[in-house]
């Protein structure tokens, strides 16, 4: 069985966890250390996994230690990690957005460390994961951060560390960006006249069936779409609309937004070191 401990108990400890038990994963098999009372509280209740107020303790013992605070919560963790990383020398995989594989070694010393951006329909293991390795993952330990990711989703290797931050902004970011445009059409379908409920329901049904479709069916999203677009239809009036207001570069400015967040959150952390 695979110890596993997760530092930090938020929103995507939670999200890994939730799909790891799914997976069958035993809750003895699993630590986490989550310095809020209510939150450990709530971790032992709904998943009845172990949870510590300290870092170390969750980390004894543990095969994989997972970093799941936010990027700039790493200088307060780092000193007392450490030692009890060297003592135990897990495979540790870090899931923070921007944090890169050479501050972690710094931080945390020479250890086999994967650098992944899962995402959070992780929950439902519906998750998308990239994931990158130092030189020091051995196989079997690229198999078992593979594994671990698996369990909630798809996972993909990036070859070149510099695309995580991309990643991060392609399917780490995704979904909220999948939410704000049902949030959109779910308004403007109120403002035409329709109940909100009705709305929704309508909407949230029209994302979950074309992202089934796009899934299951192997055709490309533009013949997916062409099919959808009856000429001088309705759709291709609301496709024009979107291609005037210029869909293709908003979605790319908002693309290298949150990609250069990426980068800019480990610079700040590089500042900090
Ligand atoms: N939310 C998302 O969709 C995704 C987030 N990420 C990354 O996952 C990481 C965590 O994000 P979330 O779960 O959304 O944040 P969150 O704020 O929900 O969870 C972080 C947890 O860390 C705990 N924490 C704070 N200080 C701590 C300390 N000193 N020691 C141990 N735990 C401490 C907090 O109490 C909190 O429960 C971030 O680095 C983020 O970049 C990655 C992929 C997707
Ligand atoms: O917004 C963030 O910074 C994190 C990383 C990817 C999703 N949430």
């Amino acid at each position: 069985m695979t110890r596993l401990a997760f530092i930090g108990g938020g929103n995507m400890a939670r999200s890994l966890i939730g799909g790891l038990l799914k997976t069958g994963v035993p809750t003895g098999a699993i630590r986490v250390a989550e310095p809020q009372a209510g939150a450990r509280e709530a971790l032992g209740r709904e998943f009845g996994v172990a949870a510590y107020a300290e870092n170390p303790l969750a980390v004894a013992d543990a095969d994989v230690v997972v970093l799941a605070v936010k990027p700039q919560v790493m200088p307060a963790i780092r000193d007392g990690l450490r030692d009890a990383l060297q003592r135990q020398r897990p495979l540790l995989i870090s899931i923070a957005a921007g944090v890169r594989l050479d501050q972690l070694e710094r931080w945390f010393g020479a250890l086999p460390i994967v650098r992944c951006m899962p995402n959070t329909p992780a929950l439902i293991g519906a998750g998308a994961t990239g994931l990158v390795a130092n030189a020091r993952v051995s196989p079997p330990q690229r198999a078992q951060a593979q594994h671990i990711l698996d369990a909630v989703g798809l996972t993909r290797w990036i070859d070149d560390e510099r695309l995580m931050d991309t990643v991060t902004a392609l399917s780490g970011s995704g979904p909220a960006y999948f939410f704000a445009l049902v949030e959109a059409l779910e308004d403007a379908a109120v403002a035409q006249g329709l109940p909100r409920e009705t709305a929704r329901a309508l909407a949230v049904q029209t994302c979950l069936g074309a992202g089934r479709m796009l899934s299951e069916g192997g055709e490309a999203p533009g013949e997916l779409r062409r099919r959808v677009t009856s000429p001088n239809g309705t759709t291709q009036a609301a496709l024009e609309s979107f291609a005037a207001d210029g869909l293709g570069r908003i979605v790319a400015r908002a693309v290298a937004a949150a990609a250069r967040r990426g980068e800019e959150l480990a610079a700040e952390l590089d500042k900090t070191a």
